[in-house]
């Protein structure tokens, strides 16, 4: 599994957080080692400048290959080299498969970048020592890659056998999927009775076959209504079966 996660980002601080969530335990524990570097220490300019304006014109600034290439050069092991992780909406869309992938990766180096990217060149030199990874959190503007790194972080570090108590091998599991593709059904806790809503009755009656059916009834309600796109995969597999 995952032993060394090095992230580097123009805001390293961003990545406080990693540090109280389920990822500092895993730290603390020894179970892997988390590192965070700032680009800009691979910058010599008194401005430390990391980007520049666009060849072929255009809005917004690019960040400079030349800080990521030395970063890269100084936290590449070339005996194991790192997976790179380049968050950009022009990926492909990452995927609790691609979490469960990553987890058994010995390597992982995210590389935040701003909305408008990093040089190309800087991902064309990767490939030829590492394997690159141009991924997507999805179709929405942020103005760097910070928020979806710790997304991922935390996505792939809850697989690694031991992070949340899970003893055995990274168990294969779906992602929203409560039961066969499909979304969770919704749940409740007590008071039975809450500012005048009650639990659905069939939850209180015992009859664990009735509350089976009733669960995946609203499972099927709710995927119907926000991920028609789940049926449509689903449908397929069973036009398939
Ligand atoms: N969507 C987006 C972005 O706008 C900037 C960096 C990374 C992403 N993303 O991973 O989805």
């Amino acid at each position: 599994p995952v032993q060394r996660i090095d992230i580097v980002s123009i805001f390293p601080e961003y990545f406080a957080p990693l540090g109280l969530s389920l990822v500092g335990k895993a730290v603390a524990s020894g179970l892997l080692a988390v590192d965070v570097h700032d680009l800009r220490d691979w910058t010599h300019d008194r401005h430390r400048t990391v980007d520049d304006t666009p060849y072929g014109g255009g809005a917004g600034m690019v960040m400079k290959p030349e800080p990521w290439g030395e970063a890269l050069d100084a936290l590449v092991d070339p005996e194991q080299p790192p997976v790179l992780v380049v968050p950009t909406p022009s990926g492909v869309p990452f995927t609790q498969a691609l979490a469960h992938e990553w987890a058994h990766e010995p390597r992982l180096l995210f590389a935040c970048g701003r909305y408008e990217g990093i040089d190309a060149r800087v991902m064309d030199h990767a490939r030829t020592r590492m394997q690159v990874r141009e991924v997507s959190l999805g179709d929405y503007v942020l103005n760097g890659g910070e928020v979806a790194v710790l997304a991922m972080v935390e996505a792939v570090v809850r697989l690694i056998p031991g992070v949340i108590g899970n003893p055995e091998s990274l168990v294969e599991e779906s992602y929203a999927e409560g039961q066969d593709g499909l979304l969770e059904y919704p749940v409740y806790t007590k008071p039975a009775s809450w500012r005048g809503l009650e639990v659905p009755p069939v939850l209180l009656s015992g009859d664990h076959g009735k509350v089976d059916a009733w669960r995946r009834e609203q499972s099927l309600d709710r995927t119907r209504a926000r991920r028609p796109d789940l049926l449509a995969a689903e449908g397929a597999v069973a036009d398939a079966s």
